[in-house]
């Protein structure tokens, strides 16, 4: 996530970004329907500006320094990260321990990115161990807002992550397990919190799934290096199918493209299945262990910090319905997309189809592993893990890859960690010129964010965030080519505003959709190809629920202008063609600027 080096913000300066942060978070909501009152009920001229007296309030305590989210290290920095890998030093701490055979206390410290207690890498290994050494498991989680500010996470994360956890310690206690809830309030003694209640606890040997992230690497080598003799620690690997780090080229490097990557993974789960198996939940304890832990039950779940509240508690039943928490609801949710996959391939790119499985929140918070989800195509699949083309319904084939891209990412930020120190994954963007910090940059951001930019479908998938948390997989390559290429405003505070809004947040995925592109895409072909009815837009964009054929994806161009005026619906903020060819010289510059360095 953004790791400590990445910027060094003074304590003052971190206040006023939290100040920013609700206003992304919480307030962008409400932010987004003021603006769309304000168009439907102002007259047409008025509409097409963003809504003054909200900028004013928000936009006034806008300062350069509020862009936390631009900073970066330096290239030549990033280049040493990636060549002294965290991920290697890490194993080398983990291999250079020495092993504990005396087995006092077993503890499985669970992550923001394995709430399960299903088919739970790590927690099934400490259970084994436990067990074998008929000694107790505790599990543990450290709850630090100040983490969760850092990274931008939305309040629908925090809120889905919180009551996650409550099911957890539920399922837990049920078998005689205690989950215990520390609170750390500064995230740089995450590490020190955790050892303490390690010693206080008797704890001999600790099991974790690892984090691809640098921060997360680097926390999980201060736990190795700090818990010294006393403490075993063990991390395994639980995000993927296939183990980061082991998908290599010819020469032995981490692949990197895409396409040799899914075909070399459809290779290796087909011949080697038992990746796709699931381990049990963790033994029950006895109940005579029960009593001996009876102090360990029952610590109140971690609460939303204040900035990470939602808006109104219509916001929170609103997100909460449709992104039920826990494995449970996950199963169910894919129990249902197995129904309508036979045509995911054919119906996956248009949103107003919503055939896709919405399980990224799910797989991003751990609620549900991808083997799980993964085994039950196999039983769909006539009991083979055979994915190819040839082989298999073409909407299975083409959900598993969307899979094998996200086992790509995380091949990535292990491999490339400079991809999470706020750097494109080619540095050679890094010297793109991005549209300076001024009013108009400005008010080209309000119109992003609000979903008030004129462009009916940049819009319809902006207002879908804003309503949902989500936003459907054409819209995030849609707006975000929008903000970055026709609007010039640099990729990163998009970034930072998906971490924020966004329910389904994980650095990887999100960190490598913005990556900056030369493709730009024309949001009015886009719209025409893959929402071919306009329902996604009329559903979304109430202003243009009445416009008639394809006029509805390009009003100002195809209506006349008193037709269009009585919509209340801004003109596009900016010439598309004009901002493209602005952008491919700016970026063909950028490039150049990489050449010559
Ligand atoms: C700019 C941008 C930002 C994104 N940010 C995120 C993010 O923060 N979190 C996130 O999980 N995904 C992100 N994605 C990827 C993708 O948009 C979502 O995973 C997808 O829309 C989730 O919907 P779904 O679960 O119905 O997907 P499905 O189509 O059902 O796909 C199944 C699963 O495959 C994975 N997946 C699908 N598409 C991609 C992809 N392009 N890259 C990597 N994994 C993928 C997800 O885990 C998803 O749940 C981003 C894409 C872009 C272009």
């Amino acid at each position: 996530m953004f790791p400590v080096e990445r910027i060094s913000v003074p304590q003052t300066i971190l206040k006023i970004s939290v100040k920013r942060l609700r206003f992304g978070s919480l307030a962008q909501i409400r932010a987004f329907r003021h603006a769309t009152q304000v168009q439907t009920k102002a007259s047409p001229k008025k509409s097409t500006k963003p809504d003054k007296a909200l900028s004013k309030a928000k936009m006034s305590k806008r300062t350069s320094y509020e862009h936390s989210e631009l900073g970066h290290t330096t290239i030549k920095r990033a280049k040493q990260v990636d060549e002294n890998l965290p991920y290697d030093q890490l194993r080398e701490a983990l291999g250079a321990q020495d092993e504990i055979k005396d087995v006092r206390k077993v503890a499985h410290w669970f992550h923001s990115k394995d709430l399960r207690i299903q088919d739970n890498t790590a927690l099934h290994h400490a259970s084994e161990l436990a067990q074998s050494a008929k000694k107790p498991l505790v599990c543990v989680y450290v709850n630090c807002a100040a983490d969760e500010s850092w990274h931008g996470t939305s309040a629908a994360r925090v809120d889905f992550m919180c009551e996650g956890l409550k099911i957890m310690q539920k399922e837990l206690k049920e078998i005689n397990i205690p989950l215990v809830f520390l609170e750390c309030e500064d995230r740089k003694k995450i590490v020190e919190t955790v050892i303490a209640w390690f010693k206080e606890q008797n704890v001999s040997h600790v099991f974790g799934n690892y984090e691809y992230e640098i921060d997360e690497m680097r926390r999980d080598l201060e736990l190795v290096n700090s818990t010294g003799r006393d403490v075993q620690v063990s991390l395994y690997h639980d995000q993927t199918v296939v183990e980061p780090g082991t998908m290599l080229t010819g020469a032995g490097t981490p692949m990197k493209v895409f396409t040799p990557f899914f075909k070399a993974w459809l290779d290796r789960v087909g011949s080697e299945p038992e990746l796709l198996d699931t381990r049990p939940p963790p033994a029950a304890h006895p109940s005579s262990m029960k009593k001996e832990l009876k102090h360990l039950f029952d610590t109140p779940a971690p609460k939303p910090a204040k900035d990470k509240q939602f808006a109104t508690t219509e916001d929170q039943k609103r997100i909460r319905k449709l992104w039920p928490p826990g494995h449970a609801a996950a199963e169910k949710r894919m129990d249902s997309f197995l129904q309508q996959i036979p045509d995911y391939a054919s119906t996956r790119s248009n949103p107003a189809a919503n055939s896709t499985s919405r399980l990224s929140a799910y797989f991003s918070a751990g609620m549900y592993s991808v083997r799980s989800a993964l085994q039950k195509l196999v039983d769909y699949n006539s009991g083979s893990a055979d994915f190819t083309a040839t082989s298999t319904q073409a909407g299975v084939h083409a959900w598993v890859r969307e899979l094998v891209f996200r086992e790509l990412y995380r091949q990535t930020s292990l491999a490339t960690p400079h991809t999470s120190m706020n750097l494109p994954q080619n540095l050679n963007f890094t010297h793109i010129q991005w549209r300076q910090h001024d009013d108009d940059a400005e008010t080209a951001w309000h119109k992003w964010i609000t979903g008030t930019t004129g462009e009916p479908f940049i819009d319809a998938g902006m207002r879908q965030l804003a309503s949902e948390a989500y936003m459907h997989n054409r819209l995030r390559m849609n707006v975000s080519s929008y903000l970055t290429s026709n609007l010039l405003l640099d990729y990163r505070r998009g970034e930072r505003f998906f971490a924020e809004t966004l329910i389904d947040w994980d650095l990887a995925n999100n960190t490598l959709g913005w990556e900056p592109s030369y493709t730009v895409f024309n949001p009015v072909s886009q719209a025409e190809r893959n929402d071919p009815e306009g329902a996604y837009i009329r559903k979304w964009v109430p202003e243009l629920r009445d416009v008639q054929g394809k006029a509805v994806f390009a009003p100002h161009a195809r209506l006349s202008r008193s037709e269009f005026e009585r919509l209340g619906y801004p003109e596009p903020c900016v010439d598309w063609k004009a901002s493209k060819e602005r952008c491919l010289k700016r970026f063909k510059e950028g490039a150049r600027r990489a050449a010559d360095e």
